[in-house]
């Protein structure tokens, strides 16, 4: 008898284009919710696009609260429900980078409200995701969520972030090729459940992505409207598999740890794009792809090394020898790599040794 079930959530309005962020209550409209929103954000976004959102809200005779987040814990998601109680908040929308959106996310799914994605960086591809990312002590938890009911991202404020969250999310997307080949490799050697369709949306998103290389530039507008459209791919990617597998393996372990080890020096985008250099070398070897993933990361303009992402070889290392134990999650990493062998992967691709 067949038994087979799946329920995929995806967002039903993805809003993406010039101006946006002045549509954000036309989004929110569409979508019948009511009553007061309470804005999830953090302080540069919050300057830079919390306030214009509120106005919209002001404007029709709507009060929304406020409360920005400083981390990405589980501390920061309390803290985002104990307003919402306060707000009597009916929705929320996340406005920022990757932390407060995801910190909106598991609040809202805690709360059993909708959400709405504003994302101020077009750097990771939870803008869409049903998935949040936490760390907790020595692992990190990467927990399902309803994905936001509409994201609205505006190319005029994002091609105007730094040039460095543009490149992370290139990055972030450049890391699926990984992703898919350990997710592939866990299918065969554990019997792990793998999507087709998943897997191919996530490996073409990154196809596409380094085929239009030529066209993301800094100072060009239509550099954020691809990356967004990638990142919305991937996002689905994850949001069809009901997991974040499509766009994370052994790269994202890696990155979880320097998380832990290196705190704050370098964007979660490029420090998987990086670490993909490796994970793809222990994939396929020394006449292996891992040329063509470090030249793709090359050719949008991320950091290839570990240098470049400001963390000590040492420090890469360590990262590449715990990553497995930080989650239960099977990849080219199996249940660990020895030291000698990372140092290997990593001299090799030039990962690490550089000045
Ligand atoms: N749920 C999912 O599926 C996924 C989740 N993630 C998670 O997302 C996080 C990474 O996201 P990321 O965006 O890199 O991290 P952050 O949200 O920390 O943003 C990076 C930095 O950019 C700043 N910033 C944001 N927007 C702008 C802007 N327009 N101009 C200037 N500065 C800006 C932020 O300021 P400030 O410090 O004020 O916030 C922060 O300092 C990780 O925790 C990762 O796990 C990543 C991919 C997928
Ligand atoms: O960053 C992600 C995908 O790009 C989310 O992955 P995690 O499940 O590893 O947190
Ligand atoms: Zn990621």
């Amino acid at each position: 008898m067949f038994e087979k079930s799946t329920w995929i959530r995806l967002p039903r309005n993805v809003v993406v284009g010039h101006g946006v962020l002045g549509r954000v209550r036309e989004a929110v409209d569409d979508l019948y919710l009511d009553g007061t929103p309470l804005l999830v954000t953090s302080p540069t976004p919050y300057e830079l696009a919390g306030e214009r959102v509120a106005t919209q809200f002001e404007a029709a005779g709507v009060e929304p609260e406020t409360t920005v987040v400083e981390e990405a814990s589980f501390g920061a998601v309390e803290q985002v429900m104990a307003a919402a109680g306060e707000a009597d908040a009916d929705f929320l929308i996340g406005i920022g980078g990757g932390k407060p959106i995801d910190i909106a996310k598991m609040a809202a799914d805690e709360l059993d409200l909708a959400l709405v994605s504003v994302p101020t960086a077009a750097s990771h591809d939870g803008i869409v995701s049903g998935r949040g990312s936490v760390p907790e002590g020595d692992t990190r938890h990467s927990v399902a969520a309803d994905p936001p009911l509409a994201v609205v991202a505006d190319t005029e404020l994002l091609s105007a972030a730094p040039w460095r969250l543009t490149t992370a999310g290139c990055a972030d997307i450049i890391s699926n090729y990984t992703a898919v080949k350990d997710w592939q490799l866990a299918h065969r050697l554990k019997n792990v459940e793998y999507s087709e369709y998943a897997g191919a949306l996530s490996q073409m998103t990154a196809e596409m992505l380094v085929e239009r290389a030529d066209s993301i530039k800094r100072g060009l507008e239509e550099s954020a409207w691809i990356v967004v459209k990638a990142l919305v791919s991937s996002g689905v990617a994850m949001s069809i598999a009901g997991s974040s597998r499509p766009a994370s393996g052994a790269e994202h372990l890696i990155s979880h740890q320097l998380d832990r080890i290196a705190p704050g020096t370098a964007l979660h985008g490029h420090q998987v794009g990086v670490a993909s250099v490796v994970t793809e070398y222990l994939h396929s070897g020394t006449d292996g792809e891992w040329r063509s993933v470090r030249a793709a990361l090359e050719s949008l303009g991320a950091p290839t090394d570990a240098a470049e992402l400001g963390i000590e070889d040492g420090a890469f290392l360590e990262a590449v020898t715990t990553a497995h134990t930080i989650r239960n999650r099977y990849t080219i990493l199996g249940d660990g790599v020895d030291e000698r062998a990372a140092r290997e992967a990593a001299t090799v691709t030039g990962v690490i040794g550089g000045d």
